[in-house]
């Protein structure tokens, strides 16, 4: 049964809770009095429907239901998570847990977006505070994985790890805290350079484009992927973290911070911050801005993705929970196999408006690479010497794959010996066949390049695949040289 998340709070926040668990297949129910709620929300998904996807090498779970309910008492129906993204006003989000635990799930979680407050400070409201624990996310919710998971004595150890359980679902890295404190860890550091850059605007040393120049051609990369400590420990040089505390800690003590002095907002520093900032990006909208974020991050992630590090490790992690097990996972073989789903994503697309040609090749290998794990051949075989490599194709193109098609593959085997695998894939957008591609692969001494037999194992498997394809019918279009008249 599909899970459901109730969104109270359908802000900046909000409305990226709610993509994210759309798009990692759970119903989301939402409250929120704006008027304008349910336009804002479709404005957010739309760009998380552009990016998320982006980051996964496999399809996203089919996206779940968006609904809109007048009051909290409808939104929580149903509801195994509860999120309250409401203002940063403690009246309000007291009232708001009345309301939510009059009405949600005995068993339901509340998890609180709260950037600041103290769970103790959140759960004095009700008597049954147990359900309640920050679960503060970063903008923007959809793409990044961090989220503060803040609890008290009052939240069960058994809550607790099924709130990490659930976070985990959709992607998320919860940080659980050993102990409260007013705006939990990263506010707590992002508030110390926001105070120092705003006394640094206000004493005319920077504009605020000249900061964001100081963090993004500097540290802002270096954080990205190894944060505080470990970047550190590597400037302190071979004589690690204790040299670089002896050499930079006495710098703590000099006139290096103002940290502890927050400059006056009087009207004049607030026009001085907006028009600077309105030089520096008013050019493009919030969206367009947001958009220009979301594709600079996935590029980041993508590239830790690559390297399985930092948060990059935590989308493979993901991906591996999301990815659909093959058919004959099981031991039992399916005619034809079905092993490989993609989405159509916005970088596959091309000038002509539809997926272009390389990215067929890419899925149809994807293909054959879930179709030789399937059979054995894993990295560890690979790396005791031995290997498939693919040494002719011949593809079709019989249709046209589109932004946010979602592909699946069939694989059929035509034929096979000890040496040789001869396949025939189908990419399918829903019912339609809109490519394939006829392979051959041969098995490989991969140390001494050059063909050899597969070891047994892999060699049965094989041909146990093959056996069971021998009754089906040939693709019409099996063994078709280029040029060839289409019908007979
Ligand atoms: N904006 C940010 O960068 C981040 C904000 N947060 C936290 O998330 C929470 C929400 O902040 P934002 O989304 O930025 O604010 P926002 O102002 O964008 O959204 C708040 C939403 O709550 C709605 N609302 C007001 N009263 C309500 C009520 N009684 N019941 C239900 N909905 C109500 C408003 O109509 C609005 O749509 C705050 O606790 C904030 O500290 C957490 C992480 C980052
Ligand atoms: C500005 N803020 C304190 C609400 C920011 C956050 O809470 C987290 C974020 O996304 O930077």
């Amino acid at each position: 049964m599909t899970d459901t998340a109730a969104i109270i709070g359908g802000g900046v926040i909000g409305g990226g809770w709610a993509a994210r668990f759309l798009l990692n297949g759970w119903n989301v129910r939402v409250f929120d009095p704006d008027p304008h709620a349910e336009r804002k929300i479709g404005e957010v998904l739309a760009n998380a429907r552009l990016a998320l996807p982006q980051l996964y090498d496999v399809a996203m779970p089919a996206e779940g239901a968006l609904s809109f309910h007048p009051s909290i008492a409808e939104a929580v129906e149903g509801a195994t998570w509860v999120q309250e993204s409401v203002p940063e006003r403690l009246d309000i989000k007291h009232g708001t847990y009345r309301e939510i635990l009059s009405h949600a799930e005995r068993d339901a979680l509340v998890g609180s977006s709260a950037s600041g407050f103290k769970p103790s400070e959140l759960q004095e409201s009700v008597e049954r505070p147990g359900p309640i624990m920050v679960a503060h996310p970063f903008n923007p919710v959809y793409l990044l994985p961090l989220v503060e998971l803040v609890t008290t004595d009052a939240n069960s150890k058994e809550d607790i790890e099924r709130a990490e359980a659930i976070l985990r679902g959709i992607g998320m890295a919860p940080l659980h805290l050993l102990n409260e404190i007013d705006a939990h860890i990263a506010d707590r550091l992002l508030e110390a350079v926001w105070r120092e850059a705003l006394w640094l605007v206000r004493d005319d040393i920077a504009t605020t484009e000249e900061i964001d120049d100081a963090i993004r051609y500097g540290f802002g990369l270096r954080w990205a992927q190894m944060g505080l400590f470990e970047t550190y420990r590597i400037a302190g040089g071979e004589a690690g973290m204790k040299h670089f505390i002896a050499q930079f800690g006495p710098c703590l003590h000099w006139p290096w911070t103002k940290l502890t002095d927050v400059p006056e907002l009087t009207d004049e520093l607030i026009e001085k911050i907006a028009s600077q900032s309105d030089k520096q990006s008013g050019a493009l909208s919030i969206r367009q801005l947001e958009r220009l974020r979301d594709e600079n991050l996935i590029g980041i992630m993508r590239s830790l993705k690559d390297r399985d590090s930092a948060a990059g490790a935590l989308i493979n992690a993901h991906e591996r929970q999301i990815a659909r097990p093959l058919a004959g996972h099981d031991g039992e073989v399916a005619a034809p196999l079905c092993l490989w789903e993609a989405t159509v994503l916005p970088s596959w697309i091309d000038y002509n408006g539809h997926m272009t040609e390389y990215r067929y090749l890419q899925v149809f290998g994807d293909t054959t690479d879930a179709l030789l794990r399937m059979i054995g051949v894993n990295r560890d075989y690979v790396a005791g010497g031995h290997s498939y490599y693919t040494v002719e194709s011949h593809l079709m193109h019989l249709g046209e794959a589109k932004l946010g098609d979602r592909l699946t593959t069939t694989t059929q085997i035509l034929s096979s010996d000890e040496k040789r695998i001869h396949l025939f894939h189908t990419i399918l957008a829903g019912e339609q066949s809109v490519a394939t591609a006829e392979q051959m692969l041969l098995h490989v001494d991969n140390k001494e390049s050059r063909a050899c037999p597969a070891l047994p194992d892999v060699s049965a498997a094989i041909a146990k695949i093959t056996q069971k394809h021998a009754g089906m019918p040939r693709p019409d279009t099996a063994g078709r040289h280029t040029g060839q008249r289409r019908s007979a």
